[in-house]
């Protein structure tokens, strides 16, 4: 704190409540410059803006406080700070890394804040209430089958699960929340992961130079196809919403030619679309058409990719986990009938042990791996720091996830730890995937379903067998977990 001097004029200092000095609550790792930390990221590749954190962690082995240009970062790696951050009524805006998402998300359910998100979040949480949750089950079985059929024929085959497993996830989002099929627009929709990416790798671009921060020069020195990634993904969500729109218009128009007597409720009969949701309350005024692109924009972003890394990362867990990957097969076996045909969500929750697989999965890799938070106000923490107003916090899920504070023999990977018995004594802010609080994630019953789905699925007809060194994996900064590599599995055919 006594340091950078210049940085001073800049940067609101963050203060003790009692006066005790600040680097006993939380210590302050010196910056490369006289500018703080502001340019600890410069020149670092993706890998480097990653590992910067877990060096950190590992240096510090507790939360610490940086100083940039303009602002002052509380970094949290311990559980009783996530909390205090999560549930602090004040702490619900999210940081100044979300501004580089706004060319993409605008300001929908993930990046909004104040009366427009508790407003989006009251139209959006009905539709992920169980009973909708239901109907998506048949979507999601019919999706993991049709998965399988890429190997129809194929007693062997090595696959890249990064290739294969957003394309999944990527129809199920736009099947179930949209309620459009993608079969005739798959071109369209590896177009649109393409474009994803392109939009990734801009917002890293801009994360780790501060010179990129504001607007003006990144759009003059580092928005190179930028705004025509944009288009197509924007072009994409568009084109979904004007296809849902027409089919609710034709099952309108339909059923108020053929409705009899007792057809109550023609739209429950068919299957409900979460987009439907969006599209009733614009005709309730309570939402507009760009109001609608944007939740679809994040509906869809959320939906796909969180759950392509959980997958992904569960099946590379099955081929490294032999025994355990059995564990879940016997416990499939005994519980979901080989035509399937009981796959519904009451047998998907009797798969406790795959359960704690998938947990312990994202614990280890937490698909998204870093969360942030800005006091919109000047804010006192429960440790007795005063946050000033600007001031940003990073919730590194990743570190809180692999402390050893929490968890024993961090590294390994064990389900078992998720075990009613051992997750009793555990700090409930130690796993915190799905974030917590009021802005916990709103699909996390949704992923979990989907994930266990295709599981089961695939796991009834194939062995998953290891096809990559685990020792090798990098892991690069993203807007959700990325490593350099893209990681492969074998798939061999049960006799
Ligand atoms: C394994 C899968 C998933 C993981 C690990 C995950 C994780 C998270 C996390 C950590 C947050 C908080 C983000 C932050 O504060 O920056 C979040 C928020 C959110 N998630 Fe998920 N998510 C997953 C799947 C989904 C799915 C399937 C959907 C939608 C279908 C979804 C929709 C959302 C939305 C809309 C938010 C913003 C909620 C709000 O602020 O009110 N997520 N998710």
């Amino acid at each position: 704190n006594k340091d950078y001097h210049i940085l001073s004029f800049f940067t609101k200092r963050i203060r003790s409540k009692d006066g005790t000095p600040v680097e006993i609550i939380a210590p302050m790792p010196k910056g490369k410059t006289i500018f703080g930390n502001t340019f600890d990221l410069y020149g670092r590749d993706h890998a480097g803006v990653f590992d910067h954190s877990r060096e950190r962690a590992k240096e510090l082995g507790t939360s610490y406080i940086e100083y940039t240009f303009g602002s002052a970062i509380y970094n949290i790696i311990d559980a009783d700070s996530a909390e205090n951050v999560m549930n602090h009524p004040n702490l619900i805006t999210k940081g100044l890394v979300y501004n580089f998402l706004h060319p993409f998300l605008k300001t929908g359910l993930l990046t909004s804040t104040g009366k427009k998100w508790h407003a989006r979040r009251k139209m959006l949480t009905p539709t992920f209430h169980f009973n909708i949750l239901n109907q998506f089950q048949e979507i999601f079985k019919t999706e993991s089958q049709k998965f399988l059929q890429q190997f129809e024929g194929q007693d062997e085959v090595t696959i890249t699960l990064h290739d294969v497993i957003p394309r999944f996830t990527l129809n199920s989002i736009c099947e179930t929340a949209m309620g459009v099929k993608l079969d005739e627009m798959a071109e369209k929709g590896d177009r649109y992961r393409e474009n994803f990416s392109q939009i990734e790798e801009c917002f890293i671009r801009r994360l780790s130079n501060p010179l990129f921060w504001g607007d003006k020069l990144f759009e003059m020195f580092a928005a190179k196809d930028y705004a025509s990634a944009l288009d197509v993904v924007h072009g994409f969500s568009s084109e979904i919403i004007a296809k849902r729109r027409d089919l609710l218009k034709d099952e309108l128009d339909k059923s108020s030619s053929t409705q009899t007597a007792d057809d109550d409720g023609f739209v429950s009969k068919k299957r409900f679309a979460m987009l439907d949701t969006l599209i009733y309350a614009e005709k309730d005024g309570l939402i507009d058409h760009s109001g609608i692109c944007e939740e679809v924009d994040t509906l869809m972003f959320e939906g796909y990719d969180t759950t392509s890394i959980g997958l992904i990362f569960g099946l590379m867990n099955m081929s490294l986990n032999p025994d355990k990957q059995e564990l879940c097969f016997q416990e499939i076996q005994e519980h979901i009938d080989d035509d399937l045909s009981n796959l519904d969500v009451s047998q998907l929750n009797k798969l406790k042990y795959l359960e704690y697989f998938m947990k312990e999965t994202m614990r280890l890799f937490p698909s998204v791996p870093i969360m942030g938070r800005e006091a919109v106000q000047e804010t006192e923490l429960a440790n007795g720091l005063i946050l000033p107003k600007g001031a940003q916090i990073t919730i590194h899920v990743f570190d809180i996830h692999r402390n050893a504070k929490y968890w024993d023999s961090p590294e390994e990977f064990r389900p078992e730890r998720f075990l009613p018995e051992n997750v009793q004594d555990r700090h409930t802010y130690a796993y915190v995937p799905f974030s917590a609080g009021q802005r916990n994630c709103i699909g996390q019953k949704y992923a979990m379903q989907e994930m266990k789905t295709l599981m089961v699925v695939l796991l009834k007809q194939f062995k998953v067998l290891k096809a990559i060194d685990p020792q090798k994996i990098v892991f690069h900064t993203g807007i959700t977990l990325r490593t350099q590599d893209k990681i492969r599995v074998k798939l061999v055919r049960r006799q």
